[in-house]
């Protein structure tokens, strides 16, 4: 049986043989990163499938200077291993084993089989709001049993850390087209409820990287304390608590309309947008998405973090409960479909509807994202190591990026994780980035044309949206 399994679903790839990893046979690759790869495999007795995650040891890449170091050190590897060995949710990837050997530490995870929630936002333009309210919910549920079970917090909630079960497609009985839809959108299918659509069932959380430890769910205490609850610490829970929320409406605003809510070309001004919450309802490709669901973004999306919903106020709200109470915007949500001067630069169209025109940088999705949650965790963390001053003295990237740094370590010995951010997204060495020396904060719609391109792979999320109502139409 096993062997059938292996015949029928191995890809036809080599892959390198890891010692220590014999009883599994590697059948294709589903990931990878810096120092790691994650493979589908399979047990060779039980035939049991599983994601295996290969991380590669730090090791001297230099026999002559031992502090030049490559890999993964095995205090940051332990502290991830040790955060998923705590939890146990259908929402979340569980970890089923751990091993080592000196070159490697392995990962045994449960797996996903549908892969990244990003792939689908790249083949599907946009989810219908059903099918939105299906994966928010249950990503919901698994930061609230991270939030108040575990007293953990994710910090690295986007797309690509959110896998699925697939399900079967059922094509649509009728096409139900939005304004700004390309004709040959792919079709999502028919939603069935409690099952899901377009091909996504359950939702579960991967990656705990960057996650942290806020809260002793043993003793039930903030952690590190013995028993009573210092303002600042309360405070501190609530802040880190919000990123995950932040991340949430991140991930909710991309879902319903195809495209990220905080974009620009040059990593600064990228920075500030994130910074100070300049996002906007974009029309045409907002006009059909309910008030409701706008309203509900724009209680994540609240740069206050005292203000931002909980996960229990996101889980309350008519949207996702689906009553038929009336919502309100928050306080500083943009206006309903506008055209503020917040808006993206976007591709200018052509009468026919093309783009005119090019970016030089291509920037892909999954890099905005990166670039914009690293912003927001370290604008988060300085706020909540320095007391929140309102939206004010916001912090410039680059001027405090070596202070962030520096604080980070003091006050988390084991990993610094503002560093582990940048190196993720690897700012410095991007083709796709300008340095913001070389790139002063531009003006919208300077300088003609000023398009983007979201690129994966050949699939542009931006291409598929580019049918406004009228043509010639700058947003
Ligand atoms: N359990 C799983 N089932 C299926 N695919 C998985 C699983 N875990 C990870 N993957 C795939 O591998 C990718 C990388 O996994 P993960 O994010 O855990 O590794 P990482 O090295 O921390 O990556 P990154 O540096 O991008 O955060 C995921 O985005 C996903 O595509």
């Amino acid at each position: 049986m096993v062997a059938k399994a292996i015949a029928d679903e191995s890809s036809g790839q080599q892959f390198p043989i890891y010692k220590g990893l014999e009883n599994y046979t590697l059948l294709s690759k589903t990931g990878d990163g810096a120092f790691s790869n994650v493979y589908k495999a399979i047990h060779n007795t039980t035939g049991e499938k599983v994601a295996v995650k290969v991380v590669q040891r730090a090791h001297p890449i230099d026999p002559n200077n031992p502090g030049r170091r490559q890999g993964v050190e095995s205090h940051n590897i332990l502290k991830e291993i040790q955060l998923m060995r705590r939890v146990r949710h259908p929402n979340i990837i569980q970890l089923l084993d751990f091993f080592q050997t000196p070159e490697y530490f392995f990962l045994i995870l449960e797996l996903a089989e549908g892969g990244e929630l990003f792939h689908q936002i790249v083949r599907l333009t946009y989810f219908s709001e059903e099918l939105a309210r299906h994966v928010i919910i249950q990503t919901a549920h698994a930061i609230r049993y991270l939030h108040e079970d575990c007293g953990m917090v994710h910090r690295d909630i986007k797309p690509e850390n959110l896998l699925f079960d697939p399900i079967d497609f059922i094509p649509s009985k009728v096409r139900k087209f939005r304004a700004g839809d390309d004709p040959d959108k792919a079709d999502e299918g028919e939603f069935r409820p409690g099952v899901g659509g377009g091909t996504i069932g359950r939702i579960r959380l991967a990656d705990f990287g960057l996650s942290k430890v806020i809260w002793d769910s043993q003793t039930q205490t903030p952690c590190g304390t013995m028993g009573y609850t210092a303002p600042e610490i309360v405070r501190d829970g609530k802040y880190s608590k919000g990123v995950d929320m932040w991340a949430l409406g991140c991930v909710l605003y991309t879902i319903l309309c195809g495209f990220p809510p905080f974009y620009d070309e040059s990593i600064s001004s990228l920075t500030n947008k994130v910074a100070h919450g300049e996002y906007t309802f974009l029309s045409p490709w907002w006009d059909d998405i309910s008030k409701s669901a706008k309203d509900l973004v724009s209680h994540l999306l609240t740069v206050n973090p005292d203000t931002r919903y909980d996960i229990h106020q996101f889980l309350a709200h008519p949207w996702i409960t689906q009553s038929e109470e009336p919502t309100f915007p928050a306080s500083d949500a943009p206006p309903m479909n506008n055209e503020s001067p917040f808006a993206y630069d976007v591709p200018a169209f052509s009468d026919d509807g093309i783009p005119s025109a090019r970016t030089p940088g291509v920037n892909s999705l999954r890099e905005v994202f990166n670039i914009s949650y690293a912003a927001h965790r370290m604008e988060q963390e300085r706020l909540r190591k320095r007391g929140f001053r309102g939206n004010q003295g916001m912090m410039n990237f680059y001027d405090n990026m070596n202070e962030l740094i520096e604080e980070e370590g003091e006050y988390d010995s084991s990993t610094s994780n503002v560093e582990h951010a940048l190196k993720r997204i690897n700012i410095a060495n991007s083709p796709h980035t300008r340095s913001p020396n070389l790139s002063p904060q531009r003006k919208p719609r300077e300088n003609g044309f000023k398009g983007f391109q979201l690129n994966l792979s050949n699939a542009t999320l931006y291409n598929r949206r580019h049918k406004p109502r009228t043509s010639n139409r700058h947003i």
